[in-house]
């Protein structure tokens, strides 16, 4: 697991290493990572040109040291300083005795429209608040030139905390950040400015971390697969409740989900039996009550069911039961009108909302996603998936995940019904319920992400490649179940 440690945290952890000195030596390991990523980017230094943006702060003693070892290294590097009076003396004798060039901010030309290569180094996890004008302004004088845009840290501009962007921030293209990874840099509009983020080892002590990013190693790990000797019931049965006559698409998308992600039984219940009965003869199929069903270990209710009084009494059964229960679409508009039928459960509630049906909760998510999915899995003691670009899962005692897989083309109609299906059937296994919505989630990107590279994607092309991605997964993971190797007939 990736651990994402926020600002705070960060510097606790730096504070015995920085007590234990010596003095500049975490700048020294910080820079020296920071200038080699950027010498890969460059091929080789000699020649090229590298402007340095360069804050007051130690972020722009970053920037300055790095910029030094790249001038040593032949590059012709030029800093444009923000605050001249203020820039990090070390850093800036460093980089004058390497030969760079040092200009104030008002200098006609600070060489940004013919630059090789951007390092931003005006603000890291010392920023507040929106990008200064000055600052913003070469920020965005970057983004026009034809430089590689490289952040130091955290592109200036953005949250390192949430992802929140006031204004501009630096639109980097890689962000070489140090110790950990910020959780602003995976999430929220951060994310889509960071863009790749390269992690340097600065040999930070980390207490375990609060919020983290599973990998497909992870997943892999967590998936369940039969092993000799299970059946269709042993491995947890997971029942659906979704959809209406009308609109059957919902049921039959999740109801697929779920027997696509986990062999092992599927049961529906609900006014789509007809649809769900014709699209998978493989799941057990009543049209009546949830409670007609049979034995499940797991409840899926909510999408395309509606919101009328026969779908509440439906959602109301569900929650009184004693099984975990997915509430998606419209169960989440429902429990949102008696959020005590979630708060008053004590097995575990998984609510995956996109961010209107999160409003509907009484606040909107705003610009800090994870804490609001926080706020809100505290509230009503459960864990909360939130939709999104990186879709954010938090449990009630404030652990966290945010999802590192997915596809801008999975925003369309019926992927969430899927998403549903997938979570639906790994809560079935007993496994620990926000672990089961992070690694659908993951599943569920991996699986848009194969669907997309075929072209424009429907929900309907995730359940036929739901199965390959988990074996990717497992493959990318070094690690193949019995009976699924390349072998395999
Ligand atoms: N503490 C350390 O020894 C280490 C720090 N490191 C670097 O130091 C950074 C943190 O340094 P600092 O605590 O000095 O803080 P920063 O350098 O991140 O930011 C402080 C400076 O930014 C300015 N600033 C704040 N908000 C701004 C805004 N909205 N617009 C424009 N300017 C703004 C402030 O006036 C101040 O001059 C990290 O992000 C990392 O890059 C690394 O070198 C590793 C070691
Ligand atoms: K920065």
């Amino acid at each position: 697991m990736i651990g994402l440690y926020t600002a705070a945290e960060i510097r606790a952890a730096e504070e015995p290493l920085l007590a234990a000195g010596p003095e500049g030596a975490l700048m020294q390991r910080a820079a020296t990572g920071l200038a080699t990523v950027c010498l890969r980017m460059l091929g080789s230094a000699y020649g090229r040109r590298i402007t340095l943006l360069v804050g007051a702060g130690n972020n722009g003693g970053d920037a300055l040291v790095a910029g030094a070892h790249l001038a040593a290294r032949g590059a012709r590097v030029t800093a444009v300083l923000l605050d001249p009076g203020r820039a990090h003396p070390a850093g800036l004798r460093a980089l004058r005795r390497a030969g760079g060039r040092v200009l104030d901010p008002t200098a006609e030309d600070n060489g940004l429209d013919r630059a090789d290569l951007v390092l931003d180094g005006i603000v890291g996890i010392g920023g507040s608040g929106g990008l200064r004008p000055r600052a913003a302004a070469l920020a965005e004088q970057a983004a026009r030139g034809p430089g590689l845009l490289v952040a130091v840290d955290v592109p200036s501009g953005v949250d390192a905390d949430t992802g929140a962007v006031h204004g501009t921030a630096f639109e980097a293209g890689t962000t070489v950040t140090f110790g950990a990874v910020k959780p602003g840099l995976v999430v929220g509009e951060g994310k889509g400015f960071a863009n790749e983020v390269r992690l340097v080892d600065i040999g930070l002590d980390l207490p375990p971390a609060r919020t983290h990013q599973l990998t497909d190693a992870d997943v892999a790990l967590r998936l369940p697969f039969p092993l000799p000797g299970d059946d269709k019931y042993s491995q947890g049965v997971v029942g659906v409740a979704a959809g209406s006559s009308v609109y059957p698409g919902a049921a039959v998308l999740c109801t697929g989900a779920a027997l696509r992600t986990r062999p092992g039984l599927v049961r529906y219940a609900g006014t789509a039996a007809d649809g769900v009965r014709a699209a998978w003869p493989e799941a057990i199929v009543t049209d009546g009550r949830p409670a007609d069903a049979g034995r499940v270990q797991a409840w899926v209710v909510g999408p395309g069911m509606g919101t009328d009084d026969a779908a509440e009494r439906v959602l109301t059964e569900v929650l009184a039961s004693d099984l975990p229960v997915l509430v998606d679409a419209d169960a989440l508009t429902l429990a949102a009108r008696r959020p005590g039928l979630v708060r008053d459960r004590s097995a575990p509630t998984v609510l995956t909302p996109h961010d209107r049906e999160f409003a509907r909760f009484g606040n909107e998510v705003g610009s800090d996603r994870l804490g609001a999915a926080r706020g809100l899995a505290a509230d009503l003691g459960a864990v909360l998936l939130l939709k999104g670009e990186a879709t954010v899962v938090a449990d009630p005692s404030g652990t966290a995940y945010v999802n590192g897989t997915g596809t801008p083309w999975l925003a369309t109609a019926g992927t969430g019904d899927v998403l549903s299906g997938i979570v639906g059937s790994l809560l079935a296994t007993g496994m620990d319920a926000a672990e089961a919505a992070a690694v659908g989630a993951h599943v569920h990107g991996r699986t848009g992400q194969l669907a997309a590279a075929r072209g424009p994607l429907v929900a309907g092309d995730l359940l036929r490649r739901l199965p390959d991605a988990i074996r990717r997964i497992q493959q990318a993971a070094g690690f193949v179940p019995i009976g699924l190797g390349d072998s395999a007939p």
